[in-house]
C-alpha cells in the first residue's frame, strides 16, 4: 500500500531576530519501509527520532528532501499539488492531542461534513445520514452530532477524530501518538476501535508511539527509529521477545511495563538523545551503546537482514556477534 524509499527531511533553523542560519535539523535521515494492505507498522523511538516527521512526510503536510513515497506503486512525493489533491484523500491522520485536533467552534456534524464536502464523499442530501453513520462507526450516536467539542470526554473526542479521518473512505491512516493523551482507562478502548475499524475497512496504519505496550498491542511489525533513521524493524512478536539492535533492547529496558524478553540482555539508556542538530558520526547510537566499537564512531552501518523478515543496522551483526 505504501512505500517510502530513502526519505529525509531538514530543517533549516534559523535565528528570530537575524533571520539568519543556525543549523539544519536532520530530522528524517533515509528512511526506508513498505506497509501492505491491512498492516500495521508500529513506529517506536525516543521524543526527536524523527516518528512525527516520518508520518507528515508521507501525507505531504511537509515536503521531504529527499527520497520516494509510493502509494499503491505510484510515486506521491513528486507529483503536482493538483494530481495529489485526487489521492489525498486515500491518506488521512489521527493526531495526538484530541483537545485541540478539532475546532471547538464548529459543531461535530460541521466537523464532519467539512471532508465530506471538500472531497466529494456523498451528495449533499446524504451528509446527515453520512455523519450518523460515521458517529455510529465510532461508537458515538446521531445525536452527538449537534453538540460542540467541548461536551465530550477525551476519549470521545478521539473518537471523533478517527470519524473525520475515516470519513474521506481512506486506504491509509497514519496514527500519530493517538492515545498518549488520554487516561490509560480509555487507551484501550481507543486502541481496539482503531483495531476492529482496520479488520472492517481493510485499512492500513502507520502507528506511531513511545510506549512499547501500545506498539506491542497494535502492530503486525515494528520499526525502530533513533535520530531520522531506523535501527531494527521485524515482526512483532519476534522483535519484542528477541530485540536485535542494543538501542531495541534499551528501549525494552527503560520500559516500566511487564515485556517479555527485556529481562534478556538489559541495557541502560544513559543520557538524552543527542541533538538531531549534531548527530553523532558513524553510528548515531554509539554515543550511548555499551558494545560500541572502533569502526562504531567511523562508519555508519548498513542495514542487514536477519532470519524472519528481521533487519537491523548494527556493526555487532555484521562482527558475526549475537548479543
Ligand atoms: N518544523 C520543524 N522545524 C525544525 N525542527 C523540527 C521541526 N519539526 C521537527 N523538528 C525536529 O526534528 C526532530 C524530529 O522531530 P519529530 O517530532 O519528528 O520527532 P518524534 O520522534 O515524533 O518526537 P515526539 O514524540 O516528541 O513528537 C526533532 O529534533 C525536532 O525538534
Amino acid at each position: 500500500m505504501i512505500e517510502v524509499q530513502n526519505l529525509k527531511k531538514s530543517f533549516q533553523i534559523k535565528s528570530k531576530v537575524l533571520g539568519v542560519e543556525k543549523g539544519v535539523v536532520n530530522a528524517v535521515n533515509g528512511v526506508n519501509f513498505r506497509i501492505d494492505k491491512g498492516e500495521t507498522l508500529g513506529l517506536v523511538g525516543e521524543s526527536g527520532s524523527g516518528k512525527s516527521t516520518t508520518g507528515r512526510l508521507i501525507l505531504r503536510l511537509l515536503e521531504p528532501t529527499e527520497g520516494k513515497i509510493l502509494l499503491e506503486g505510484k510515486d506521491i512525493s513528486t507529483i503536482g499539488n493538483r494530481a495529489f489533491r485526487k489521492m489525498r484523500k486515500d491518506l488521512q491522520i489521527v493526531f495526538q492531542n484530541p483537545y485541540s485536533a478539532l475546532d471547538y467552534k464548529m459543531t461535530i456534524e460541521d466537523i464532519l461534513i467539512q471532508p465530506l464536502q471538500i472531497f466529494k464523499i456523498v451528495s449533499p442530501v446524504d451528509y446527515r445520514q453520512e455523519v450518523g453513520r460515521l458517529l455510529n462507526m465510532v461508537g458515538l450516536t446521531k445525536q452527538d452530532a449537534k453538540k460542540f467539542p467541548h461536551e465530550f470526554s477525551g476519549g470521545q473526542r478521539q473518537r471523533i477524530g478517527i470519524a473525520r479521518a475515516l470519513s474521506t473512505k481512506p486506504k491509509f491512516v497514519v496514527c500519530d501518538e493517538p492515545v498518549s493523551a488520554l487516561d490509560v482507562s480509555v487507551q484501550s478502548q481507543i486502541l481496539n476501535l482503531t483495531m476492529d475499524l482496520q479488520e472492517e475497512l481493510g485499512l492500513s496504519y502507520l502507528f506511531i508511539a513511545h510506549d512499547l505496550s501500545v506498539i506491542r498491542h497494535v502492530s503486525n511489525r515494528v520499526a525502530v527509529m533513533y535520530l531520522g533513521k531506523i535501527v531494527e524493524k521485524g515482526p512483532v512478536d519476534t522483535l519484542f521477545d528477541d530485540p536485535k539492535h542494543p538501542y531495541t533492547k534499551a528501549l525494552m529496558s527503560a520500559s516500566p511495563l511487564p515485556i517479555p524478553g527485556r529481562q534478556l540482555g538489559r541495557i541502560e539508556l544513559k543520557g538524552e538523545i543527542p541533538s538531531a542538530m549534531r548527530i553523532p558520526s558513524g553510528c548515531a547510537f554509539h554515543t550511548r551503546c555499551p558494545y560500541k566499537m572502533g569502526v562504531c564512531e567511523m562508519t555508519p552501518p548498513q542495514m542487514i537482514a536477519l532470519e524472519e523478515g528481521r533487519t537491523v543496522a548494527c556493526h555487532l551483526y555484521h562482527e558475526g556477534v549475537q548479543l
